[in-house]
């Protein structure tokens, strides 16, 4: 690979005897991988015999994208480096958790992995093309507790004062680490695009450090070695606000402490990680992680998002679910936005000016006389939690998801909505006429597979 000359000179001056192998690496295989989902049977068919050391969900290799693993959420293809951040956050079950540069929802799906369906996890990305992806990742993953919102981080920080108890920031940059994976990234860098990038990224974190609680922590991470965006952010981080110290990071063989010289030379630096692609398997990352002392602003009243349904809008979805579902649906978490109805993760506060795009699981839409349920619902419930529920083969599946008609006798009713599963995993919602099955996998999800 090309590298830029000044990108040379500059890490051959920063890394010295280190640099030749850093730069060789450049010309070697960019690392891929997935992650399973924890909330979800692993797929017998996917090759496991190579796992990323330090998370339990990740392995090296490649899901493709016209898979039935990655179209039922089973799997989610991450960069190697990548899945270290999710690992570094680790939330707790129960916490509210803010992934304020969400988007395609790597990260997001990781944390929520660990938060598995409880708790808050407000999944926000500037971009509103880039939030609708986010809404599709995270539904596939079939995530029930997550708020998708497409706001800017001044207005999440206007919204969620003193809220979280946990905030990633996987910062917009440089992505020096992405020049294996993106010939593209290359063309973008300058000399002075690190620069550039850390204006931007202290303008974020300027944002960010006010919706967190005290005792809340904020992960920091990029996917560049510049030491701009990387150890003189959180430098300038702890000068700026003296109510955060620095978590140490354990890190396993190939990850290493990050380097207090590259930034003011605070000690306390070394607990942050450097991921280098010379030094382990994946393509280059910067973490830290910080816990807040004392608030930084004031908190607000935070008041509940009331339920809006009428009680037509009420009367539909309940017979609906008295019919399909085998678990009760507190009618104070439905929310609708126009006919579509969502159900709100418990402890859903006002979202009154927030451009969202998910305000929780979206149940479905309301029709004329009848409520018919989503696709993201097909995904995110448990096995049993719909009443009928069929297996279909590989052959149905591409059906399916190529949104054609199929036929089957072994439906379990004659007439009404089912949940169909193939090889154990969620794959939509069909409904059954006789024998045919009228396809309702989403338009603009649809694929060929060959
Ligand atoms: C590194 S990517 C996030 C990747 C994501 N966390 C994942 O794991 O899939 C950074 C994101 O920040 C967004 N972004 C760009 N400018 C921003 C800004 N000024 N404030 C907040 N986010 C921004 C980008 O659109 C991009 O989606």
């Amino acid at each position: 690979m090309e590298l830029p000359a000044a990108f040379k000179t500059k890490y051959q001056r920063l890394l010295g005897d280190e640099a030749t192998a850093f730069f060789a690496s450049f010309d070697q295989t960019e690392n891929s991988g997935f992650r399973i989902n924890p909330m979800r049977p692993v797929p017998a068919d996917l090759d496991l015999s190579d796992p990323v050391p330090y998370t339990q969900w990740g392995y090296y290799g490649k899901v493709s994208g016209r898979s039935l693993d990655h179209q039922s959420g089973a799997v989610y293809s991450q960069e190697p480096s990548a899945m270290f951040v999710g690992e570094v956050a680790h939330p707790k079950a129960g916490m509210r958790v803010l992934d304020l540069c969400a988007s395609p929802g790597g990260k997001s799906t990781h944390l929520g992995s660990f938060l598995q369906q409880s708790g808050l996890l407000v999944s926000n990305e500037i971009m509103p093309k880039r939030a609708k992806v986010l809404a599709e990742n995270t539904e596939r993953f079939g995530l029930s507790n997550t708020l998708v919102v497409n706001e800017d981080p001044a207005s999440i920080a206007k919204a969620f004062p003193v809220f979280f108890d946990q905030v990633l920031v996987d910062a917009p940059c440089s992505g020096e680490g992405m020049f294996r994976k993106d010939p593209d990234a290359v063309s973008y860098w300058s000399t002075d695009y690190p620069a550039a990038c850390a204006k931007r990224q202290r303008e974020i974190l300027t944002e960010a450090v006010k919706v967190l609680k005290p005792g809340g922590e904020l992960v920091y991470s990029t996917c560049t070695f510049a030491p701009e965006e990387d150890e003189q952010i959180i430098s300038w981080l702890l000068e700026t606000y003296p109510q955060f110290e620095i978590v140490p990071i354990e890190k396993p063989a190939g990850i290493i402490d990050a380097k207090p010289e590259w930034g003011n030379g605070d000690p306390s630096l070394k607990g942050a990680a450097r991921l280098f692609p010379h030094l382990m398997r994946g393509e280059g990352h910067f973490v830290a992680k910080l816990r807040l002392n004392e608030a930084i602003g004031n908190s607000s009243k935070y008041h509940r998002q009331p339920s809006n349904v009428s009680r037509d809008q009420s009367h539909l979805f309940e017979a609906f679910a008295a019919e399909y579902l085998n678990f009760k649906v507190d009618s104070h978490q439905l929310l609708a936005f126009g006919d579509q109805l969502y159900l709100m993760p418990e402890g859903t506060t006002s979202l009154r000016g927030l451009k969202v795009i998910r305000p929780g699981l979206h149940l479905g839409t309301l029709k004329k006389n009848r409520f018919e349920p989503s696709y993201a619902m097909a995904l995110a419930l448990s096995p049993g939690q719909f009443k009928y529920e069929a297996s279909i083969s590989e052959a149905d599946w591409k059906q399916v998801v190529h949104g054609d008609i199929f036929t089957s006798d072994e439906m379990p009713l004659k007439k009404g909505w089912v949940r169909l599963f193939c090889n154990h995993q969620p794959v939509a919602f069909g409904k059954v006429v006789n024998q045919t099955v009228k396809n309702f996998f989403p338009k603009g999800l649809r694929f060929k597979v060959e």
